[in-house]
């Protein structure tokens, strides 16, 4: 099942032909119930839903597309360029919420949509569909949708539709609705209604049902022709595309093969087979190494191998775990992939000038594991999360509680703190760069909201190809024009996080794939100049008056440090200072001016 559901998705990524997909959509899919693939949800490790909203996506999907995922419940396309048929929908009973809305789809509304019992909410608007509405006639179908397409009516006269107001019919071919009409719906519905397509109510019901049952009869022998050809089509699809898929397969199923599920509780950790293997020798098998004293830490390798985990995503260096130990404090297991074929010492020699670095707010290397086929780094779990979520999580909903200016202010206090350490300790000259991945999702918070900053030091673990690709200081300016990163790429990042920090907004450079963001730097320049000023700071603090010269110091510093020029960026010492002058508010409620007002173009000629 894991594959079938894995080769149709491969077949939806080859119709997109997107490239972000082509890019995300590889290895495993779904793990329990996180998914590693951008759009997909998983339930108990199968695709419950598919969500690949306003992507830009176009191709025609094939009608068999989803036969294989019958556990889908959640289908949504909305806002793409997507064409064809309606999809068959006959092998996925659980479907309740279908979006199609906004596409290019054509042809007759699918019948296979009848046969869903379950069916909540179906989105068909906005598209180019013809035919007539079927008899939907599902007690809990409650939201339903086809205006502004070329569908014909009179649309079938069951209750469910009839529950429906005109708004969801409108904008469609003849028969269906009337604008200018004074009736209370303004849309024609046929009497006696039975599921199974709009008729007309002048003839008579039985010469209705013979037609539609040698209609239905053709239709069938038809459907099943198809089927049996797209099957085939599928199929040598599939064939075809797993030939080009193959090297990048076999190597995750042969990783995934060194690995076996604890199965003494629902959830599990996953662990090195080899680790419990008599067979192998020592230097195969593998050992959890512990930073500090092994008691200290209060687990073993065994408690681990007992340990449930959950999926906490999908990173540039690997999977990574949060693993729940039996009355200890959970821990991080981050599985390494992509990483340089280094040997034991070499390895080691990294990890050492890893946890050589020692701050209060650098995330410390609890323990790693090192054998020929796994390398896994353990890490404390930050009770609070990560910066981003932190930031950007629940806006708009009654669960957000603000992040006001005092909290903002420790955080970017902590990390640069921790920048700072990093740039002056002196096995830093060891490391590709001193950092080079600095970005919301890498700055986790504890349980009293410190900052502790993760990922230092993997950077040189990685091949530099694909460090240039993924990591955020490769996509600072002097990279662009000169193919070279320094300390002062990270300085950049800092730059970079301070104005997602200070506006809100979603940054371009360390957004998660998938999510568009802003190049902060250049619009913050824009605003400055344009005086939009009201429009820069987040609505969380910008109405905090007493805050106000605070805030537009940290934007200065946050302005200077996005220097395209990098030896104009000041340096992590004189950024330290300049942030530990800035004060702490009193109260951190909102005052009556907001700090906008006080933001004058006078207030940015020295350094803007
Ligand atoms: N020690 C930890 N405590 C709590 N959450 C963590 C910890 N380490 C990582 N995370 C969270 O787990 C998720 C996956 O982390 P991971 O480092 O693999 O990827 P990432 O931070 O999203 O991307 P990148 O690989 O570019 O750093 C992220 O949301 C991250 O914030």
């Amino acid at each position: 099942q894991y594959e079938e559901e894995r080769d149709a998705l491969y077949a939806l990524k080859h119709t997109f032909n997107d490239p972000f997909l082509n890019d995300n959509w590889n290895g495993l899919q779904c793990y329990e119930n996180t998914s590693f693939w951008y759009g997909i949800q998983c339930t108990n490790g199968r695709v419950t839903a598919i969500l690949l909203e306003s992507k830009g996506l176009s191709g025609k999907i094939n009608a068999d597309a989803f036969v294989l995922l019958s556990e889908l419940v959640t289908l949504s396309f909305k806002n793409n360029s997507l064409s064809g048929n309606i999809m068959d929908f006959s092998s996925n009973p659980k479907l309740k919420d279908i979006d199609l809305s906004k596409n290019m789809f054509d042809g007759p509304i699918s019948r296979s949509l009848l046969s869903l019992n379950l069916l909540e909410s179906l989105q068909l608007q906005d598209n180019h569909l013809t035919g007539p509405i079927l008899g939907f006639d599902q007690t809990s179908l409650t939201s339903f949708n086809v205006s502004n397409n070329s569908i014909t009516g009179p649309i079938p006269g069951t209750d469910t539709l009839r529950s429906f107001s005109s708004a969801s019919y409108s904008s469609n071919g003849p028969y269906m609705c009337d604008d200018s009409s004074n009736s209370s719906s303004g849309c024609y519905f046929s009497e006696n209604e039975t599921a199974g397509g709009g008729g007309s109510k002048k003839e008579p019901v039985s010469t209705i049902f013979i037609v539609f049952d040698v209609l239905g009869l053709l239709a069938g022998i038809l459907l099943l022709f198809l089927y049996c050809k797209k099957s085939r089509q599928l199929k040598k699809l599939i064939q075809k595309y797993q030939l080009e898929e193959k090297d990048e397969d076999d190597l995750e199923m042969e990783r995934m093969s060194n690995f076996h599920y604890n199965e003494s509780k629902d959830e599990s950790v996953i662990i090195p087979a080899e680790v419990n293997n008599r067979s192998v020798t020592n230097e195969e098998k593998g050992e959890l190494i512990f930073m500090g004293d092994e008691d200290q830490a209060g687990f073993d390798l065994n408690d681990l191998l007992r340990a449930s985990a959950e999926g906490l995503g999908k990173g540039l260096f690997g999977n990574t775990y949060k693993a729940t130990l039996d009355g200890r404090p959970s821990v991080v297991v981050k599985r390494l992939r992509d990483i340089k074929p280094l040997s034991y010492d070499e390895f080691t020699a990294v990890v050492r000038i890893i946890t050589d670095q020692k701050h209060p707010n650098l995330l410390p290397l609890l323990a790693y594991f090192y054998s020929n086929d796994e390398k896994l780094f353990l890490y404390r779990y930050a009770m609070n999360g990560n910066l981003f979520n932190r930031l950007h999580g629940g806006r708009g909903t009654r669960d957000r509680i603000p992040l006001r200016w005092n909290s903002r202010l420790a955080i970017a206090r902590g990390v640069a703190r921790a920048m700072e350490y990093l740039h002056l300790n002196p096995n830093s000259s060891k490391c590709i760069v001193p950092h080079g991945n600095l970005k919301p999702s890498n700055i986790l918070l504890d349980g009293n909201d410190n900052v502790l900053i993760s990922d230092y030091g993997l950077a040189s673990l990685v091949a530099v190809p694909i460090v240039a690709q993924r990591l955020v200081a490769f996509k600072s300016p002097e990279y662009q024009h000169s193919k070279r990163i320094s300390m002062k790429s990270d300085v950049w990042s800092y730059g970079c996080f301070l104005l997602e920090l200070l506006t809100g907004r979603l940054s371009a450079h360390s957004a998660p794939p998938g999510i568009n963001g802003v190049d902060l730097c250049s619009w913050v320049h824009r605003a400055v100049r344009e005086e939009w000023t009201a429009e820069i700071f987040d609505i969380e603090i910008s109405g905090q008056r007493s805050a106000a010269p605070g805030m537009l110091k940290l934007l200065q510093i946050a302005i200077r440090c996005c220097d395209k020029i990098p030896e104009k960026r000041p340096e992590m010492t004189e950024i330290v200072r300049e942030i530990d002058s800035i004060k702490a508010v009193d109260s951190d409620d909102s005052d009556e001016l907001s700090a906008d007002q006080l933001l004058t173009d006078e207030s940015f000629s020295a350094n803007a």
